[in-house]
């Protein structure tokens, strides 16, 4: 029984030893911590609390350590942070081979536990979006702005009376079936389960990642087999997805190049990329179902908090009006050019962006060499580094008044400058000012995309409809998650079908 004890006091101290000297050569120990200890477990413990208040940590890592480097612990590691426009420059300038921003998507999102080998290996969809979906835009615009006008009336009752919507999961549907009009074309893009799938596949990717970071690394692969709700939801998709995809290969094969109806979608797009390559339907609605998770959410969001921000300074509606009404009657028709002439609402979602943003660190980088930043920070291979993209965008030194929401700002300040270009919603050349995209060659590539489906959806609710803040009356404050930055959940406008002339006074 004595040796019994003895052995297990042996092991018990070998591992706190073995801990110890692990966490005393750590070398990202240098870095300074925020957001609680740094000794081995009790990190754990704060990356747990930091769930709550991950905004209040970034902001005193970003005033206490400017122009540095800091770090806050998440559930299975660090992750570093960098402050300040120099060392954001930094991670953009680093190539591939020092700091990868496609291996650091991989890791936040645990990708060879949840998606399929092949979409890991090759991430092909992202050059389709890129060279396909974008370029095409101005033919796909008609399309979408159809789908946004049928699924107001769907979603917004276009009665008289003002009528009260819970803005996030109507949105959620509107911004669905505008964005899969582009994705997978009709009759899908409205089928109820299907957009159950899409606007679904973030919370089922997010809640596999967050079980996934409380395991350890050895048995990830174990507990993915049996808890991964993008493998069970991609299973549910391939139902719809089987009898299009099988359709459009029989007529392709039937017709070749005379398919002259041939689909204008991001599934066509990927159907004509299938042949040199391995996937099955299975991987192809997982492909689709990512661009969902990308585009969905993210859009979403934006509009819900335009809206509120909208219903709770109608003062900005007349001028959008005018400017959206006199776009359109220039260009003969809800055309590109007339979205993109469209500076007040451009710098609307530019200040959305900017003032709530969708989460509060961007420009995740991985590591992939040991390798030391100018401000002499060693990051060792593997680390993960984003920069604080919220505290930067509520920093006065970097842009006046950064603490007030100021609607029309950017339209100024393109009005006031020769460089405009830099200052649009979706910029093509992104700053380290504006990172809510990123910065750099990485930045998102379905910014483009994103910019008409946002344009489409809000210019129609606000030449249509009047609206007000509904609920209390007052916008609810936003909701911070780990990194997230949601809209609060209560969120209610009140709309109702515009009132124009002589009616308005009414
Ligand atoms: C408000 C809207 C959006 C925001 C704020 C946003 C933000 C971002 C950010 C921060 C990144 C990472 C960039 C980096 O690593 O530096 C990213 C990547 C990406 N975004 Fe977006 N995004 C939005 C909308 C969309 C939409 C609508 C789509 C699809 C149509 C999309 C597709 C993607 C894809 C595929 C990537 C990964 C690119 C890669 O693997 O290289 N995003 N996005």
């Amino acid at each position: 029984m004595d040796d019994y004890k003895s052995l297990v006091f042996t092991l018990l101290a070998a591992g706190i030893a073995t801990y110890a000297v692990r966490w005393y050569t750590d070398p990202l120990r240098a870095i300074p911590t925020v957001g609680g200890s740094s000794l081995p477990g009790l990190s754990w413990l704060a990356a747990l609390s930091i769930l709550r208040d991950c905004r209040a940590v970034l902001e005193e890592g970003y005033r206490k350590y400017p122009e540095q480097a800091f770090k806050f612990p998440a559930l299975d590691q660090w992750t570093v942070v960098v402050s300040g426009r120099e060392l954001v420059e930094e991670l953009r300038k680093c190539g591939e081979e020092e700091l990868s921003a496609p291996e650091s998507l991989k890791d936040t999102f645990q990708s060879k536990y949840i998606f399929d080998p092949l979409i890991v290996a090759d991430q092909y969809h992202v050059k389709v979006l890129q060279e396909k979906l974008t370029r095409r835009l101005p033919d796909l615009l008609p399309d979408i702005v159809d789908e946004v006008t049928v699924a107001v009336q769907d979603h917004i009752v276009s009665k008289e009376d003002w009528t009260s919507v819970e803005v996030v999961p109507v949105m959620q549907n509107i911004i669905a079936r505008a964005s899969n009009r582009a994705f997978v074309g009709l009759p899908l893009c409205r089928n109820k389960e299907y957009l159950r799938l899409a606007v679904g596949i973030i919370v089922d990717t997010v809640k596999t990642m967050f079980v996934l970071g409380l395991v350890p690394r050895f048995l990830k692969s174990t507990v993915a087999r049996f808890y991964n709700k993008v493998k069970r939801n991609t299973d549910l998709a391939v139902q719809h997805f089987r009898p299009i995809i099988e359709e459009r290969q029989r007529i392709a094969a039937e017709l070749g190049d005379r398919w002259d109806s041939k689909p204008n979608d991001l599934l066509q797009f990927i159907l004509d990329k299938v042949k040199s390559n391995n996937d099955t339907i299975s991987t192809i609605a997982q492909r689709v179902l990512g661009m969902n998770f990308a585009a969905i959410h993210t859009t979403s969001v934006t509009v819900t908090h335009a809206l509120t921000r909208l219903a709770e300074q109608p003062e900005l509606l007349a001028p959008l009006r005018d400017e959206i009404e006199k776009s359109i009657a220039a260009e003969g028709g809800w055309t590109s050019v007339a979205l993109a002439n469209m500076w007040k609402l451009d710098s609307l979602l530019r200040e959305i962006l900017r003032f709530h943003g969708i989460t509060l660190v961007s420009m995740g980088r991985k590591a992939m060499k040991d390798l030391t930043l100018s401000d002499g920070t060693f990051l060792p291979r593997g680390t993960i580094v984003h920069a604080a993209t919220y505290a930067l965008h509520h920093d006065s030194t970097v842009l006046e008044r950064a603490d007030t929401f100021d609607a029309f700002r950017f339209a100024r300040m393109r009005a006031a400058t020769a460089a405009r270009a830099k200052l649009q919603f979706a910029a093509t050349t992104t700053s380290p000012e504006y990172l809510p995209f990123g910065h750099g060659a990485h930045a998102c590539p379905g910014r483009y995309f994103a910019e008409n489906v946002f344009k489409a959806v809000l210019a129609h609710l606000i030449v249509n409809y009047d609206m007000k803040l509904g609920g209390d009356g007052v916008r609810p404050p936003d909701v911070f998650i780990a990194i997230g930055v949601l809209p609060s959940l209560q969120s209610r406008v009140v709309f109702r079908p515009r009132k124009r002339g002589a009616d308005a006074e009414r």
